[in-house]
């Protein structure tokens, strides 16, 4: 995989995370050191508000991990620490709540670009998508530094703080050889990739000419440092290939450029805190016609704020495509308990696209409202 990650890691921090059940990790909170020292450690640095917003979300987990129950924003979605779990059935877990917010796209979008190394993913046939190579220095994305220990640590995610996003899954593959085969049409469809990572599934829509991209990711550095990057890779790329030399025309297909990237919206958060926020928005009201997504139910935690954002987002006449793994050891969900989840709602039918029997079995499947009307 041409996908590279080199970490910086605060060594202090290095000790501090307990293995948990179910695989993932947690600090450990009967260290002396961690919430304050580590605190004190950041406010001596002078960090951006929003920084010191994802760091504070970041140690709210945390807290909880530790089983020390904090107050959470909000009743219906409180923080739920792994202990406080314990007693609620599957389905009613509930996951952390990480406050949604949108990402802008920034004015210099040569910036986005700027010491990242970009590479065209090989082994996509009939499509050409580059990705950036991510290099993560610790001071780049300081408020969520707990991401850099999950790959110290060999984890792909860390329950309720880092979900996965900054590497690409395999069923991101089995899903845009689908989109080929199938000759999937974007073309005018309002599309969300949900639990994106990097995004290349929503790229795929937005080189097929949909006319609108949302973006969601659980961690806000996947957003900044991965998928936002991808996404302008795959359209500021092409213009220079181009090799424009009249400054009026370059600047002409520039604006063009960024025209295009205004399709494209960005947003970071837990799946119910984006739906509030894009149903709090008017002008992202109109629901959407396609809801890609792939490797986002391997939690069973997670089905019930999944099953709703479905719900909440998608048009009656809309279709979601979904890929994943016929189950998912160490966490314990999978396509089939997540089938059973959607046949109890009876909110949704699905039907299986394809099934990937190499290596972990994979599943395609589609999902449409029973009762559109
Ligand atoms: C395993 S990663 C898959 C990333 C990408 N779709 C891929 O296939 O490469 C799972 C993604 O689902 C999202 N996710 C998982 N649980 C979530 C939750 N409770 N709320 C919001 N996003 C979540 C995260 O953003 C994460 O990037």
């Amino acid at each position: 995989m041409p996908f590279q990650f080199n970490f910086t890691i605060e060594d202090h921090l290095e000790d501090e995370l307990i293995p948990l059940e179910d695989g993932a990790l947690a600090l450990d909170f009967s260290k002396e050191s961690s919430v304050s020292e580590r605190q004190k450690g950041k406010h001596s640095d002078k960090k951006s508000s929003t920084e010191q917003f994802d760091l504070l979300q970041d140690l709210l987990w945390e807290h909880q991990s530790g089983g020390n129950a904090a107050p959470s924003q909000d009743t219906d979605h409180s923080l739920n620490g792994t202990n406080s779990l314990s007693n609620l059935e599957p389905y009613e877990k509930k996951p952390c709540l990480r406050v949604a917010k949108e990402h802008a796209l920034p004015k210099d979008l040569k910036k986005v670009l700027e010491s990242k190394v970009i590479e065209t993913l090989p082994g996509l046939q009939h499509v050409n998508i580059s990705v950036v190579k991510t290099i993560l220095l610790k001071d780049n994305f300081s408020g969520e530094n707990i991401i850099s220990k999950s790959f110290s640590s060999h984890s792909d995610l860390i329950t309720g703080v880092y979900e996965g996003g900054l590497k690409i899954w395999e069923c991101t593959f089995d899903l845009l050889a689908y989109f080929t085969k199938a000759k999937v049409k974007f073309a005018g469809k309002k599309v969300l990739d949900l639990g994106c990572g990097s995004g290349l599934l929503g790229i795929m829509a937005f080189k097929g000419g949909a006319k609108e991209i949302h973006f969601q990711d659980y961690n806000s550095v996947v957003i900044d440092e991965v998928t936002l990057p991808n996404v302008v890779a795959n359209s500021t790329l092409e213009d220079e290939e181009n090799d424009l030399n009249e400054p009026d025309v370059k600047r002409c297909r520039k604006s063009k450029v960024a025209q295009e990237l205004c399709k494209c919206r960005f947003f970071s958060g837990e799946w119910s805190e984006f739906c509030k926020l894009v149903l709090s928005r008017e002008e992202l009201f109109e629901k959407y016609d396609l809801i890609l997504t792939s490797e986002t139910i391997y939690n069973p935690d997670y089905y019930g704020p999944l099953h709703q954002t479905f719900v909440r987002l998608l048009g009656k006449n809309g279709r979601v495509l979904m890929a994943s793994k016929a189950h998912y050891f160490g966490v314990g969900g999978g396509i089939h308990l997540f089938q059973k989840f959607i046949e109890e709602r009876n909110v949704f039918e699905t039907r299986t696209l394809e099934i990937i029997d190499e290596g972990l079995k994979r599943f395609l499947i589609e999902m449409t409202f029973k009762y559109p009307s």
